[in-house]
């Protein structure tokens, strides 16, 4: 994505998005069958050096499975940590007291997944005189475990025998869990139910930053600057099941035993106060200063603003490259928003200001519709947004300068990425932004084109009910015939973007991939961008997010390890495996993902019916030379340590391991992938590892991470939709 260039990409295929997976070797053998009449007793089969073929003996050897009738075929998948792999093929007779026929020459290799050896034809000498040649097709493709679990999936679907094997982490018993137990357990779900924490649900428009000129004393005035709560009003005569219509928050928020939920952008009076105290973060990603990497004894005070030491790793290295190589106005970069009401601007604006602050770069999100309505009152109709009503239209422009002065002003005292929404609809408007970015941040246009005529109803009635525009509209209908005649008014004047750089994403709410176009867009933080976007998709589902069962470390209060799990460990396990098959009962597509440490293993061993997938990115964070230690072992042996960590838990790295900040930086992958996905994910992992992605999904500051109660035995509930974010909570048991 050069300067200057153009691409397009197609979201239906999967972009890109692999590339972070940790790929396997997915290897697919074919023979065919020249074996004469009388030898056909003859099964041709496979063995080698790893004991997914047998570790060279011979009793062990896999099995050919006919394909066609003159075509055996065999497909495996080799693990990662069995790069190389010697095989050769040979003929069975099916009467098992016949020695076995081995393949004449060299052995055959795989090497770091490239193949040695492979077109030669198979040779079997039977005797003395007589051979049998085979002529081989021998295929090895890198494969993402999700392509594997695709895979595992279209097997599900067609219910045929698999033939590929080796993916030890695909499960595909679907029978009861051992002991018949997860059928004996009868869990009504709902009985489990706890509260959420506290938090009020909000638009996500009210969570943007206020106008300074409005600012007092130095502080703001939250409550008179705060949007005005959305009314929920019901459509009249309409039913609100319909997929035209979405869904009512009321019911969103209260459907039966949800006890407490939220959405994105919701935020606790304490979540705000560090907002708007605006803790810079700089972790070397992005941002342009150049903090040294630090150990935490040479750590400044935390709430500086140069604090934050330096990310390790090429992710880092590139980010700072883009800093130190790009213009002084590539330091701050601008995302400004395209598009008529009702496409997702605000909705899109608010979830990646969610995850560039989760990934460590200072964000504020600016809305001009809050300035507007802070300025003019939150009741202008439909007239106010004519372009023949020149008043109106001042106002408009006036309140949108505003908020672009603020933008310049807080990046000039540091601030790295602002947001700026507002329909930006005109290229009048857009020179207007880009003369006054000169020289002071890059501007990139995000622009959302929807063409469904669905999806625009669904968003207008959505907007009707949640916008603090019609609050106080008691009538629907007369909040949905002004906001229709708003639309029109932009409609006669909209013109897409065709200047600067640009990202447009093109029906990416149809549910059928959309179209991403770029243009002129370089540098680290916009490559994230986009491809951030084009893997988010409004498909709801729910993410399961548990810890995995109490280990027998868990209860010698030691830390790290990889121990097995304790009797009550093992409880949850069977308590979980029976919860995901009632929560996920008609979710055929739905997927279990754990770390590579026993302990999350075996607290999913007992769910069946679905795929497992291991991702080392969700192991534990690494305490380094404190594994396996307690607290209070760190504390009497390596009491600076112990103190330093109580200082800064969010940036402590223990000696030899890892801080919070680098269990985030190794979860983006995670992020994506969950984004991706458009089938239910049930995630068991770790304490550290958890707090960070529920603080990704409940947009909880990063230095709150460390200290997010992440309670055993419990289920965290994320339900993904066209709302945002909704959290429902079960707790199975003590
Ligand atoms: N890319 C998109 N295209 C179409 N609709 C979207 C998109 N992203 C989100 N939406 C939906 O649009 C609804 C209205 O979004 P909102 O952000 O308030 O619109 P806008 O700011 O453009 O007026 C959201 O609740 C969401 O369901
Ligand atoms: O950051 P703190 O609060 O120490 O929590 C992380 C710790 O949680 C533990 C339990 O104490 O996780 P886990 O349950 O996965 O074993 C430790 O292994 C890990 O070091």
């Amino acid at each position: 994505m050069g300067a200057g260039s153009s691409i397009n990409v197609d979201t239906s295929s999967h972009v890109a998005a692999d590339d972070h997976s940790g790929g396997q070797l997915y290897v697919s053998l074919k023979m065919e069958d020249y074996i004469p009449k009388g030898k056909q007793n003859l099964v041709p089969h496979v063995y080698g050096s790893v004991p997914l073929v047998g570790s060279w003996d011979e009793s062990k050897a896999l099995p050919m499975e006919r394909e066609s009738s003159s075509m055996w075929q065999l497909s495996f998948v080799v693990s990662p940590n069995h790069e190389t792999l010697d095989f050769k093929f040979l003929l069975k007779p099916k009467d098992n007291n016949e020695p076995c026929i081995v393949e004449e020459g060299p052995t055959r290799q795989f090497m770091g997944g490239t193949l040695q050896g492979i077109t030669r034809l198979a040779q079997f000498r039977l005797n003395a005189d007589e051979v049998l040649e085979y002529r081989v097709c021998i295929k090895a493709d890198r494969v993402s475990p999700f392509d594997l679990a695709a895979s595992w999936r279209a097997y599900q679907q067609n219910l045929e025998p698999s033939t590929v094997r080796g993916i030890p982490d695909v499960s595909i018993n679907h029978e009861g869990g051992e002991n018949g137990l997860s059928e004996s357990l009868d869990l009504d779900l709902e009985q489990y139910v706890v509260p959420t924490p506290p938090t009020s649900v909000v638009y996500a428009a009210n969570l943007t930053e206020n106008p300074r000129s409005m600012k007092h004393n130095g502080s703001e005035k939250d409550v008179e600057l705060t949007d005005p709560p959305p009314t929920i009003k019901e459509p009249e005569g309409v039913d609100s099941e319909k997929d035209t219509v979405g869904p009512d928050p009321a019911k969103l928020h209260h459907s039966p035993g949800m006890v407490e939920s939220k959405s994105v952008g919701t935020f606790s009076p304490k979540q705000k106060q560090y907002n708007e105290k605006g803790l810079l973060v700089d972790r070397g990603v992005g941002s342009y200063r150049l903090a040294r990497s630090a150990s935490v004894t040479d750590l400044p005070d935390s709430e500086s603003k140069n604090s934050m030491p330096a990310a390790a790793g090429a992710v880092a290295a590139a980010a700072v490259a883009d800093q130190m190589l790009g213009p002084k106005e590539d330091m701050h970069l601008a995302i400004v928003l395209v598009g008529l009401p009702a496409r997702g601007k605000t909705f899109t604006a608010a979830k990646l200001t969610r995850y560039l602050r989760w990934l460590g770069h200072d964000t504020k999100h600016f809305n001009v519709g809050k300035y507007r309505r802070l300025k003019h009152g939150a009741n202008l109709s439909a007239d106010f947004f004519r372009v023949d009503n020149p008043e109106g239209m001042e106002a408009r422009n006036e309140v949108a300068a505003l908020a672009m002065d603020d933008m310049i002003a807080w990046m000039q005292e540091g601030g790295q990425v602002g947001i700026f929404d507002a329909t930006n609809s005109t290229s009048h408007r857009r020179n207007m932004l880009m003369k006054m970015a000169e020289g002071k941040c890059k501007i990139i246009f995000l622009e959302t084109i929807c063409n469904d005529p669905k999806i625009i109803e669904r968003n207008i009635r959505l907007k009707v009910q949640q916008s603090p525009d019609y609050s106080e509209e008691m009538d629907f209908e007369a909040g949905y015939q002004d906001f229709k005649k708003r639309l029109e008014n932009y409609e006669k004047v909209y013109e897409p973007v065709n200047e600067g750089s640009y990202i447009k994403m093109i029906d990416m709410a149809s549910g059928k991939g959309g179209q991403i176009q770029v243009n002129n867009i370089g540098g680290y933080l916009p490559g994230r961008i986009v491809f951030f976007l084009v893997n988010t998709h409004l498909t709801p589902r729910p993410i399961l997010l548990t810890r995995h069962g109490e280990s027998r470390d868990n209860v010698r209060g030691r830390i790290g390890g990889d121990t097995v799990l304790s009797t009550k460990g093992e409880l949850y396990a069977k308590k979980l495996s029976n919860f995901v098959e009632k929560r996920l009962q008609n979710e055929r597509a739905a997927s279990i993902w754990t770390s590579t440490l026993q302990r999350t293993i075996l607290t999913a061993n007992q769910i069946v019916g679905f795929p497992k997938v291991q991702w080392r990115a969700l192991d534990e964070i690494n305490a380094g030379v404190c594994d396996g230690m307690t607290y209070e072992e760190i504390k009497k042996n390596m009491p600076e340590e112990y103190e330093s960590r109580k200082k800064d838990k969010l940036r402590y790295r223990y000696p030899r391991g890892e801080s919070y900040l680098d269990v985030i930086q190794r979860l983006e992958p995670v992020i994506i992938e969950l984004e991706r996905q458009r089938a239910p994910v049930v995630v068991v992992s770790h304490q550290a590892v958890l707090r960070a992605l529920y603080a990704y999904f409940a947009d909880r500051p990063l230095k709150e991470i460390p200290h997010i109660e992440m309670p055993l035995h419990t289920i965290i509930e994320i339900q993904m939709g066209v709302t945002g974010v909704q959290e429902k909570r079960y707790k199975l048991m003590d």
